[in-house]
């Protein structure tokens, strides 16, 4: 485990918020449900911070959160370090003009959409979202941003499964995640 997660005192406690559910939304799926984490003010407020500690003054200027529980932790971080935020959302649900991207999840398949126009050419861009699995969901929003025209910067996350060797999808780019769920 590296250095910042050893260190940090309030990691210990946003871990202890999150709720593990047995076979959630199937036999065999242990689901990591950061609901609980949002009812807790100190954890839910450690979280963000400890992201914006990180990203603030990096020259960021939009900040992609994935549907649905990448909005909860996106919007937050993005008006702290001064970016706007781009919904990635699933398929027919954005009015615009979008790019798809379709993916594969631990639980099904699936495919995300993003405005054109919502990002620009050479635009330092950061991912947000609640958790990494396999890292299809990941993989599909660095291919929409780029495919915008943006740089990605870094993904980041507060769950990593892993064991599912998500990060071996990103292609190398970074990725940041704050508790580690096996
Ligand atoms: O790394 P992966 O294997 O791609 O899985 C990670 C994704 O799975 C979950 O979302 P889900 O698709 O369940 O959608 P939801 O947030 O709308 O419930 C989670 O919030 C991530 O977005
Ligand atoms: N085990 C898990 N818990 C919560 N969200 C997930 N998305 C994919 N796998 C998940």
């Amino acid at each position: 485990m590296s250095a910042y997660r050893d260190k940090d005192p309030r990691i210990h406690g946003i871990k202890t918020q999150i709720r593990v559910v047995p076979d959630f939304p199937k036999p065999g799926i242990m689901f990591q449900d950061i609901t609980t984490l949002l009812l807790d003010t100190k954890s839910f407020k450690d979280t963000i911070d400890l992201f914006v500690e990180r990203y603030k003054g990096k020259n960021i200027s939009v900040v992609a959160g994935i549907e649905a529980r990448g909005f909860i932790f996106g919007p937050p971080i993005a008006l702290a370090i001064g970016a706007k935020f781009v919904p990635l959302r699933k398929p027919r649900k954005l009015p615009g003009k979008v790019i798809s991207e379709a993916y594969v999840l631990e639980y099904g398949s699936d495919c995300l959409e993003m405005h054109v126009g919502a990002v620009g050419l050479g635009e330092r861009a950061l991912v947000v979202d609640d958790l990494i699995a396999t890292g299809g969901t990941l993989c599909a929003a660095m291919n929409l941003l780029e495919r915008g025209g943006a740089e990605v910067v870094e993904c980041a996350c507060v769950i990593e499964l892993p064991d599912l060797k998500g990060r071996e999808r990103l292609n190398g780019k970074p990725l940041y995640v704050l508790v580690e769920s096996h």
